[in-house]
């Protein structure tokens, strides 16, 4: 595990953008993605918000996904191994690199074909607490062709970033704009920021 930590790390350092490919196990993804297929079958996820709690503004021109947050008090395995997996992630991550990360939010997030998320920062303008943003892809068998990349816009260049199945994506939330381009399929992911404060 402590492989891939580091292999998230190290490419978070030279590039700005950390990509692990394999942050998940195969079964991990598996068993999350049922769930969040169970979620979207019993009708149970939430048009996503911009903005933070007071200000949550639903606007689909600016994006088109749905999420639920994972709550250890769901009691679910499967959410329960993916909290512990993160703990180990941010005590290796504040152990090594001194980051001083004391809290984190994570939800799932299913973008139907068709769906998008425009160009955007995730930190708060008025709540700075989300430090590092973290995303983990759900699909198996995508192609470039499927649409739906992660695209970065670096000041000097643009990263696109195929969603496939447990790849982890990290970088800090208040430096980099990033969108999510046109999906041609479903797409699923799990959302989250380590936090401080
Ligand atoms: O799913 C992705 O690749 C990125 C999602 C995102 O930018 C967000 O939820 O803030
Ligand atoms: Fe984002």
């Amino acid at each position: 595990m402590q492989t891939i930590f580091n292999e998230l790390i190290d490419s978070y350092i030279d590039n700005k953008v950390g990509i692990a490919t394999d942050f998940l196990s195969t079964s991990l993804a598996s068993n999350l993605k049922s769930n969040l297929t169970s979620l979207l079958e019993t009708n149970q996820l939430l048009s996503a918000g911009t903005g933070n709690d007071t200000e949550v503004v639903h606007n689909t021109l600016y994006r088109s996904d749905s999420i639920y947050w994972l709550d250890r008090k769901h009691n679910d395995p499967y959410e329960n191994d993916f909290f512990d997996l993160i703990d180990r992630f941010v005590e290796h991550l504040n152990r090594t690199c001194y980051t001083g990360i004391t809290g984190y939010e994570f939800h799932y997030a299913f973008y139907p074909s068709g769906s998008f998320y425009k160009k955007h920062l995730d930190q708060f303008r008025n709540n700075p607490s989300r430090q590092y943003s973290m995303i983990m892809y759900l699909n198996t068998n995508w192609t470039s062709a499927d649409g739906g990349q992660l695209r970065i816009h670096n000041t000097d260049h643009k990263q696109d970033i195929i969603p496939t199945n447990g790849k982890s994506v990290f970088f800090k939330s208040s430096e980099l704009e990033h969108e999510v381009l046109l999906t041609n399929r479903p797409r699923m992911s799990i959302t989250g920021w380590l936090k401080v404060g």
